[in-house]
């Protein structure tokens, strides 16, 4: 096992113990970024569209601060990665830098959970993992800026976390082809989500959460009887439990129901993001 997953090297990439090691190291980005998102209350505002008024802007707060992030991020090739999925791809700009050549380590798709990833952390991850909401207490108690910076920084880690389901798609369906593929022709999703389950690692990802989470959320200088912990711990579980990890094989099987069919156009931009931006480059030289 690497210290890190090269997405660089297909071998590296779709080795399964690599692609699980990166699983693990993301939940420790993803605690991390929750338990700052909770020091804050819910703040239902933020995710109401039309609630704080914007200008140019008819969305919520959490959607603009999203699509202002993202535009950013992609100048800097952020979505290029193969790792890396935009909230509002039909938005992004393309690349200021020039672009880097990845491997084909997947197979052409258009996966993408971000909507219902948001839709759930909005509806059922963050009500249950922040402080009650107190009363509103007036306009200068308001934190809806740092509200939103932190929950882009969780919605990002958690996009990243289960759209890993397509590697972890990819290195089973390399593992086991023939089986697979009968799967896949027959669209067997029943049997494709039997075949990429793994109970016992489910269990252990679960176990090892809620011993994260106990841990990172405790200040190791509070020598108290009973030190108080920056982090609902059962909702951090229930989270991946109910959510995080049927994303991911939600993910796992809506990429392999795709891995045998020809790509869609749409497919095709995500996989060779740099040969558009290359050809975008020479394009504005010429012009
Ligand atoms: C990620 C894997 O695939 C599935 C998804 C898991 C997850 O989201 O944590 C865990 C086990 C499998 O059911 C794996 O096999 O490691």
């Amino acid at each position: 096992m690497e210290d890190t997953i090269d997405l660089t090297d297909p071998r590296s990439a779709l080795d399964l113990s690599n692609i699980r090691y990166q699983l693990i190291r993301l939940e420790d980005t993803i605690i991390f970024h929750l338990i700052e998102r909770v020091q804050f209350p819910l703040n239902p505002t933020v995710y109401i569209a039309g609630a704080i008024t914007i200008p140019n802007f008819c969305g919520s707060f959490l959607d603009y601060f999203l699509t202002q992030q993202e535009r950013i991020h992609a100048l800097v090739r952020r979505y290029q990665a193969p790792d890396e999925y935009a909230f509002f791809p039909e938005l992004i700009p393309s690349p200021i830098l020039a672009p880097l050549k990845y491997p084909q380590l997947l197979h052409p798709n258009t996966v993408n959970f971000n909507d219902e990833l948001k839709a759930a952390y909005i509806k059922h991850i963050l009500p249950a993992a922040c402080k009650p909401q107190v009363a509103d207490r007036g306009e200068q108690y308001e934190n809806y800026g740092s509200t939103a910076v932190n929950d882009v920084a969780c919605l990002q880690a958690l996009s990243r976390r289960i759209h890993f389901g397509k590697f972890v798609a990819e290195a089973k369906f390399l593992a086991e082809t023939e089986k697979f593929t009968d799967l896949i022709q027959r669209r067997d999703i029943k049997g494709i989500m039997r075949e990429i389950t793994n109970e016992a690692v489910e269990k252990q990802v679960l176990r090892r959460l809620e011993l994260k989470a106990r841990t990172y959320g405790t200040d190791p200088g509070d020598n108290s009887k009973d030190p108080k912990i920056k982090i609902n711990v059962s909702a951090v579980v229930a989270m991946y439990r109910d959510y995080v990890i049927p994303m991911t094989k939600e993910v796992e099987v809506e990429y392999l129901l795709q891995r045998l069919t020809s790509p869609t156009p749409e497919a095709v931009t995500k996989n060779s993001h740099w040969f558009l931006s290359a050809l975008e480059t020479v394009l504005s030289f010429i012009s």
